[in-house]
């Protein structure tokens, strides 16, 4: 079996000491073999087939985006500066209507390449025509959580299609991919599924055994809707309808009172914070101190590219460190180390994947990440968790591994071609634009 070893680099393990070190790795296979401080022990020399020269390379363990919809990186630009439900339905519900399967793969495989370019190794995906996000996954190489979003504003027989839709699309790719694909049953948000259908969900996710991912508390105008017309807010709502009964990721959450924090915690849900995605459409921000203060796991998503209007996840790290800052007026909220944690181990968590991905640990998947250093906004190495969390971009990432494959070389996508995802996305967009 071939064992790389990376030799003088600097490494920010995210494992529970936050170790920062100048040090080596090697990668047997699809896993992380050992890692360490200082100079190369010699069996380790002896055994590697391959070596890295680290240095002037920061290595951290690919990042995890738990929330997004990624062929709507076609939609990038086409509609700024509207509120979630007018952009929602009077821009991108009409133009999305009219996405083929072509369509969601050419854009899904933009923002793999986006994904790859800046970093991110696994990401959440929610959207229709999802064997295409598949198919865009199992070549790319990355790891992923897909899941058929549905939206049941529709006939009954239509509502009835897309459950056995997303049913099949789980039974099909849960597990994919090598095993890098795995699958999570969406109903899209209790605002677009009346209960009696998401009852049908939380009852397949029991079947299947899979986890549950949806929108939730995003707007107030969403929270108020939900009062009116089921007499609870959307925590107590999604609760008494048994979703948290299941692992669950809900996207959002923004507009939480201190009852649903503590029911969130007490129930184990995961929530994904997307702040720029938030901030764009106005929607609010999350109450993620308080959120973490209560043991809920807060992982980071940049939503689409169309809310955002990129997929960088060191810019929500970054903003994640900033912006509850700025809104507590406490300067110790979400430290740096904090931040980069949402980004990595707290969304494999997230995601069933703790102790799989997230860390660089001897026995996890070598899923990671090498940042350039060797450039003035990494100067001084005072401390490359800062570094990391206030001072990097995704652009700053040079190379790319997943389950212990290189998909970024020197800048250069090795599983994808550029150059023909950017031509196939613009001829998507025309067609749709017409
Ligand atoms: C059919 S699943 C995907 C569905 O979600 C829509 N969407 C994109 N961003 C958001 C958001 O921030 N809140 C709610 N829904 C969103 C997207 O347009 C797709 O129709
Ligand atoms: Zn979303």
């Amino acid at each position: 079996m071939s064992r790389l070893l990376i030799d003088n680099g600097y490494f920010v393990t995210m494992d529970e000491q936050m170790p920062q070190y100048q040090g080596w790795m090697s990668i047997e296979g699809d896993r992380i073999a050992a890692l360490g401080e200082g100079k190369a022990p010699e069996r380790e020399i002896e055994l590697a087939t391959e070596t890295l020269d680290g240095s002037g390379l920061l290595f951290m363990p690919g990042l995890v985006n738990t929330h997004g919809h990624a062929a709507m990186s076609l939609l990038r630009g086409l509609a700024d500066d509207l509120a979630l439900q007018d952009w929602l339905q009077n821009h991108m519900w009409p133009t999305e209507a009219k996405f083929t399967g072509d369509d969601v793969y050419w854009g899904s495989a933009l923002a793999a390449a986006e994904m790859i370019k800046s970093g991110t190794t696994t990401f959440v995906d929610m959207y229709d025509h999802m064997h295409r996000v598949g198919e865009v996954v199992e070549k790319s190489g990355m790891r992923a959580s897909l899941t058929r979003g549905v939206i049941g504003l529709c006939p009954e027989d239509v509502q009835k299609a897309k459950l056995a839709d997303a049913i099949q699309f789980a039974k099909d790719w849960h597990g994919a991919a090598n095993g890098r694909i795995s699958v999570m049953i969406s109903p899209h948000a209790p605002y677009t599924c009346p209960p009696d259908y998401i009852l049908k969900f939380v009852e397949a996710a029991h079947e299947l055994d899979l986890a549950m991912h949806t929108h939730m508390s995003e707007t107030i105008a969403e929270v108020e809707q939900n009062v009116r017309d089921y007499g609870y807010r959307p925590v107590e709502h999604l609760d008494r309808l048994g979703m948290f009964g299941r692992p669950t990721l809900v996207a959002h959450a923004v507009h939480l009172n201190d009852e649903e924090i503590a029911l969130l915690a007490e129930r184990n849900v995961y929530v994904s914070h997307n702040p720029v995605s938030n901030l764009k459409l106005a929607s609010g921000v999350a109450r993620v101190p308080e959120l973490m203060r209560a043991g809920v796991t807060v992982s980071l998503g940049t939503d689409s590219a169309a809310s955002n209007n990129n997929l960088d996840l060191f810019q929500e790290i970054t903003m994640a460190a900033l912006l509850h800052k700025g809104v507590s007026g406490d300067p110790t909220v979400i430290p740096a180390a904090e931040a980069l944690r949402m980004g990595t181990v707290n969304g494999a968590r997230s995601i069933g994947l703790g102790g799989v991905t997230g860390q660089l640990k001897a026995g996890l998947k070598a899923d990671f990440i090498a940042l350039s250093i060797a450039q003035a906004h990494f100067v001084p190495l005072t401390d490359y968790i800062s570094h990391l969390a206030y001072a990097a971009r995704g652009s700053d990432v040079a190379h790319v591994w997943v389950d212990g494959k290189q998909l970024l070389r020197d800048g250069q996508l090795l599983t994808l071609d550029e150059e023909k995802i950017l031509a196939e996305a613009e001829r998507c967009f025309q067609r749709l634009k017409g």
